[in-house]
This record gives structure tokens, C-alpha cells and sequence, in this order.
């Protein structure tokens, strides 16, 4: 018989954090017995065992105390007293006096008294604009975990909120995969448990609005493209759009290196204010950035920096690479965690196990049925490699048609986004349409068999492929 894992409890002090690290192959399952904890801003449930795997880092905070069970030996396991969750928390406060004067002036009505707490501003001073967060900070500074605790705060503030969460950090994952941008209005917590979900499962959490594709200039057009499709959406419920937006980026934001990549990095930057018209920027734990911030957007928007937290752990590029392969693996297959012996009834972020097994489908599929396009810089020589005097004929946005025939076309293991139909009414189109279809779905080219001109696509649905368009990535998957 199988021995039962060793449960340990840990008592926590208010505001203090039991912090855990898991490696390759561990789970553990953290149950509440008393008291009240969230784990990145989402509460936890009082006897119900959460479960984390895949080399989850994460921490179980508390406000006022509480009692935890730990089920499972995670390598690294402490508690730390010192966190930024009361600089978070009033920040929070203030991001909420926000939305509810920028709801009030939409009603055309006072502003609430419940506003008017501790640690508020006085009322003239609040802006009546809902608060369009961007978060910048170097590598491993907490900035994803900062955007889920605002997002969950907001969701727990119980006032029907749905913050849009957006996602400009292809690297992240997101609601999709690695390599794509997403954003999508959470109207539930975002749970923890696993890196291979970041911000929980998408058909579970939020419809989402996908773009795709990893190559930094087309990040800039795919990041006003997206803010393009937001402000539609708050155009349609100005009442939802209240809540506001939260923008994660990626560490190249916020770190600076070189001439050449501080101009494209201004840029970038310059792009999400503009794209999600930013009314405060978050900088974490960064002074120099801080700085620059403030001389550069400081008279037209709030600069706010923001304490790191000691818990952040430090993921190196071999960890991220692991965790991509998780993402796909999950997208493809759904992820069910292995439960410490001993754990019943274990879930996922609070969700049921069982909800999250996919079937993907391999089929085989004739060249000819799917029109596969690549975009960006990689698809041409570098402009230095030109003859002199030539112009570049393709701009770096162009979508380039891809032959499967073609040796060298970097099909196989290739991971394509596949893209919504084109607008039905011919009359409505136009060239570059195709840059601003959103993605529904991700399939990945497991198969070329170049003498039959047929392919083996893995996809996580049943539906027909055939006269879809696709656009291939820079990334590749094998499962
Ligand atoms: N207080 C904490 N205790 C334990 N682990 C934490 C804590 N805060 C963050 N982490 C973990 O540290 C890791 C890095 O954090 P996070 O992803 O938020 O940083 P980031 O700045 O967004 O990273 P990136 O450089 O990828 O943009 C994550 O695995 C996260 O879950």
C-alpha cells in the first residue's frame, strides 16, 4: 500500500505569506482550516485541498490569520512577514475610487460615500476616468503576479467589476499560447496552480480576443490592433468599461540595453499608451525606470513606483522553456495534475479535475486545404543584406504566402494560429485584413509528407480546417 504523504500545518500571522517552490515532478495540495488566505489576491475556500504542480512558485497570503495544511514536501517552503501586500492593497483602493467615480459620472450620479475611505485622496482629486493600468518592470520583478492580485481585488470587490486583462508579453502565454497576445474582461479569480496556465484556462475564465505572433515590430501593430478591439468593446458597454483595463508587459519594457533596443523599447511603450490610452503607470521596484517614466510621461498620466516583493523567484531561461512546453501541452491536452497521495477531492485553482481534459485531434489534412502565411523580419533578409540603393520590397508587417513544398519552410513542429474567416461581403475587404483577424485557435503541423503534398495537423478541436488561413509563428512544439 501507498504511504500517505506527510500533511503539515502552518500557522500564519496577519499579513505574513507562506511561500513555496516546486520542482519538476512535485505536487503538493494546500487546504485552508481556518482563517481567511488568497493566493495572488484570490481567496481561497475553507477545506477544499488546491493543488499546484508543474513547477509552480507562488505564495498563500493573509490579511488577518489563518491556518494552513500543506500536503506533499515542496523543496523550498517558508514564511516571510515582510510583503508590499499593503502598498498593493491601497493602490487597489485607489484604482477602486476610480472606477466608482468614473461609474458614478456615467450614471450622472454623486459619487458614493463608501468612497470616501481611510486612505483616500480627497474626492476632487480622484480622477474620473476608470484606471487603464500599465505595469513596467525588469525581468522577474512580480509584474504578472502584481496584475492578477489588482485584477482579483477588483473581481472580490463584489461590485459586479470585470477588469480586461491584457497580455502584450508574447513570451507570458496569457490565455493562449506562447507567442500570442490576448486579453480577455475577467469576471472571475484568476487562480494559481500552475505555470502552464498562467491566467487560469481560457474556456473556463473569459472568452478571449487573440492575436498572435512573437516578432517584436509586429508586436507593435498586433498591441494597436488589440487596443483597437478594446476600446470597441468599452464603446459597446461603457458601464463594463469602468472597471478598467490592467496591461502586463514583458521585461523588455522595462529594462534598458543598448541605443537601438532603448528606442524600440520607448516605442513599445508608447504604443500601449496610446493603444489602451494608459492613465497610470505602475513601474516595479525600478528607480532608474522610475525616473525615466516620470520625465517622459510624467505631466500627462500618474507614474506610481511600486515595491518588489521578496518572494519573487528568479526563473531562468531553461525554466521558461519548460514552461512553454507545459502551455502547449496544456492547450493541446488539457492539464490534470497528479494529486499528492492522501488528497480526495483535489482542484485546480478551485476547479474540478475533470474539467480539464482535452482530446486533440490529429488529421490529416491536403496542402492545398489550408493557406499558410508568415509575417515579419524573419521571412526576409536583414535590410543591411540588400544591394545598395534597394529598397525593401515587403515591408516588415507583410504577410508572406508559405509553400509547404518549399524545402526549408519551417512547417514541421511549427505551431500556426489560425484565423477567423475574412470579412463575408468582398466589398468590405481590404489588404491587410488578414493582420486584423483575431485568432481562434492554435494548431500545430506534427507531420509534412511533401511526395502526397498532405500534412498532420494536432489541433485541440474537431473542426474542418479546410480554406482556413494561418499564420505561422516563430515557435515550435514536439510534444
Ligand atoms: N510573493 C511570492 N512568493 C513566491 N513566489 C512568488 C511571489 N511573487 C511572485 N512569485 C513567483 O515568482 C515568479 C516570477 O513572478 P512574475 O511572473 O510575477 O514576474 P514577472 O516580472 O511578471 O516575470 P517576467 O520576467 O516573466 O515578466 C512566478 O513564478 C511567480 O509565481
Amino acid at each position: 500500500m501507498l504511504e500517505e504523504n506527510a500533511a503539515k500545518e502552518w500557522v500564519l500571522d496577519a499579513e505574513t505569506e507562506y511561500r513555496f517552490e516546486l520542482d519538476l515532478g512535485t505536487s503538493i495540495a494546500i487546504t485552508l482550516i481556518r482563517g481567511r488566505a488568497e493566493i495572488f489576491g484570490a481567496e481561497l475556500v475553507e477545506g477544499k485541498p488546491y493543488l499546484f504542480g508543474s513547477e509552480c512558485k507562488a505564495a498563500v497570503f493573509t490579511w488577518v490569520g489563518c491556518t494552513i495544511e500543506v500536503t506533499g514536501q515542496p523543496p523550498t517552503e517558508y514564511i516571510s512577514d515582510e510583503t508590499p501586500m499593503s502598498a498593493y492593497g491601497n493602490l487597489h483602493i485607489a484604482l477602486e475610487q476610480m472606477r466608482v467615480k468614473a461609474l458614478a459620472n456615467l450614471h450622472g450620479s454623486p459619487v458614493p460615500e463608501s468612497v470616501h475611505l481611510a486612505q483616500s485622496k480627497p474626492q476632487a482629486e480622484i480622477s474620473a476616468e476608470p484606471p487603464r493600468v500599465l505595469i513596467l518592470g525588469p525581468e522577474n520583478s512580480g509584474k504578472t503576479s502584481i496584475c492578477k492580485i489588482l485584477v482579483n481585488y477588483a473581481v472580490r470587490a463584489g461590485q459586479g467589476w470585470a477588469p480586461i486583462l491584457a497580455n502584450v508579453d508574447p513570451n507570458e502565454g496569457g490565455w493562449a499560447c506562447p507567442g500570442a497576445l490576448s486579453a480577455a474582461a475577467v469576471h472571475g479569480f484568476i487562480p494559481t496552480c500552475s505555470p502552464a496556465n498562467p491566467l487560469g484556462s481560457a474556456a473556463t475564465s473569459a472568452p478571449t480576443t487573440l492575436s498572435s505572433n512573437a516578432i517584436l515590430p509586429l508586436v507593435y501593430w498586433l498591441i494597436r490592433n488589440l487596443g483597437v478591439n478594446i476600446q470597441e468593446k468599452s464603446d459597446q458597454d461603457p458601464e463594463g468599461s469602468a472597471a478598467g483595463v490592467i496591461v502586463d508587459t514583458p521585461s523588455s519594457f522595462g529594462s534598458s540595453s543598448g541605443t537601438g533596443v532603448n528606442d524600440l523599447r520607448q516605442k513599445l511603450i508608447r504604443a500601449c499608451i496610446d493603444a489602451f490610452k494608459i492613465n497610470i503607470i505602475l513601474v516595479v521596484g525600478h528607480e532608474k525606470l522610475n525616473v525615466e517614466m516620470q520625465r517622459a510621461y510624467g505631466s500627462m498620466l500618474t507614474v506610481l513606483k511600486i515595491p518588489k516583493s521578496g518572494g519573487v523567484v528568479e526563473l531562468d531561461h531553461n525554466y521558461r522553456e519548460r514552461v512553454h512546453k507545459y502551455q502547449m501541452h496544456a492547450y493541446m491536452y488539457g492539464e490534470t495534475m497528479p494529486s499528492p497521495i492522501g488528497i480526495r477531492g483535489g482542484t485546480q485553482g478551485g476547479e474540478t479535475l475533470t474539467d480539464f481534459t482535452l482530446a486533440p485531434s490529429a488529421n490529416v489534412i491536403s496542402f492545398s486545404d489550408l493557406t499558410i502565411y508568415r509575417i515579419g523580419a524573419e521571412t526576409m533578409a536583414p535590410s543591411s543584406a540588400l544591394p545598395v540603393g534597394a529598397a525593401r520590397v515587403v515591408s516588415e508587417i507583410q504577410p508572406v504566402l508559405v509553400d509547404p513544398l518549399q524545402p526549408g519552410s519551417g512547417l514541421l513542429n511549427a505551431v500556426l494560429a489560425v484565423l477567423a474567416p475574412y470579412h463575408p461581403d468582398e466589398n468590405e475587404r481590404y489588404d491587410e485584413e488578414l493582420l486584423d483577424l483575431t485568432v481562434v485557435g492554435f494548431i500545430v503541423i506534427t507531420k509534412l509528407d511533401i511526395p502526397h503534398k498532405k500534412m498532420t495537423v494536432l489541433s485541440p478541436t474537431q473542426g474542418s480546417l479546410v480554406g482556413k488561413t494561418a499564420i505561422v509563428g516563430s515557435y515550435e512544439w514536439q510534444d
